[in-house]
């Protein structure tokens, strides 16, 4: 679905990516672990065209979307949900869901809020909250809710649990399998909780200093002895 090839980028002249090859297939959920600094949220932000490539190239379905602006990638079909400010905060929900398909005629745009709110009940009730107001984890169903709407085919969350409760993450991660298994959508997360989010992942990577330290299927990488003396604090990883 999208593919990395031998990614370099940064910031200016900071060069914070070192020839990364990653692959998201259709259909799955691929989770980038990591330890904090080593450029998971960059490559996120890459891929939707926010920092400096420096060589490399970003393929999706097959075509070259290394240089395509990130409104462009938007109606590709990718979105992109950064930690914090990934909804309108002076708008209500109810017109941040519209303003997410304000190119669908009417009929179609209720149909596919009706949708959203079936997945995500949670923000029923908030229509005409501001979302500057909601609480972090209704933000986060609202910020998914919103890339149903607009029918995104690839989801790229990074860090949607960060500050939340335990009980409030797990709902996430149930809501992340929900999108992949009834909705068909392709999930690319970077996650800092790095178990759980490999035991509902297909496939993971391990990102260490920029560069991709090991990649695997998501339940190998969990019992893989580096990952494993990594988080649990017990080695060092070179
Ligand atoms: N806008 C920016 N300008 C310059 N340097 C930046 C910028 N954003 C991040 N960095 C630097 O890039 C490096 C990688 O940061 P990044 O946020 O990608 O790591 P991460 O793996 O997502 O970490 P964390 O788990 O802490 O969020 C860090 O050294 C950080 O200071």
């Amino acid at each position: 679905m999208i593919e990395t090839k031998k990614l370099s980028a940064g910031y200016g002249k900071l060069q914070i990516l070192f020839e990364v090859d990653v692959g998201v297939r259709k259909g799955e959920i691929t989770t980038i672990v990591g330890p904090n600094g080593s450029g998971k949220s960059t490559f996120l932000k890459t891929l939707f065209g926010l920092t400096t490539i420096y060589s490399g190239k970003i393929y999706y379905k097959g075509e070259d979307i290394t240089n395509v602006p990130p409104y462009q990638k938007t109606c590709l079909g990718i979105a992109y949900l950064p930690q914090t400010n990934n909804v309108f905060a002076n708008l209500t929900v109810e017109e941040n869901l519209k303003m997410a398909g304000y190119t669908v005629p009417d009929e179609e745009l209720k149909d596919r809020v009706d949708l959203a709110l079936s997945v995500f009940p949670e923000i029923q009730g908030l229509l005409k909250r501001k979302a500057g107001t909601l609480s972090g984890g209704q933000r986060q169903f609202l910020a998914m809710a919103t890339a149903l709407v607009r029918k995104s085919e690839l989801l790229m969350l990074d860090e949607p649990t960060a500050q939340l409760s335990p009980k409030l993450a797990e709902t996430i991660f149930n809501k992340i399998v929900e999108l992949r298994d009834d909705y068909g959508l392709t999930i690319l997360l970077v996650e800092q909780n790095a178990k759980r989010a490999l035991e509902i992942s297909d496939r993971g990577y391990m990102l260490i200093s920029g560069r991709v330290a090991f990649e695997g299927k998501a339940r190998d990488l969990l019992e893989h002895e580096k990952f494993q003396s990594y988080f649990l604090g017990l080695v060092e990883v070179e």
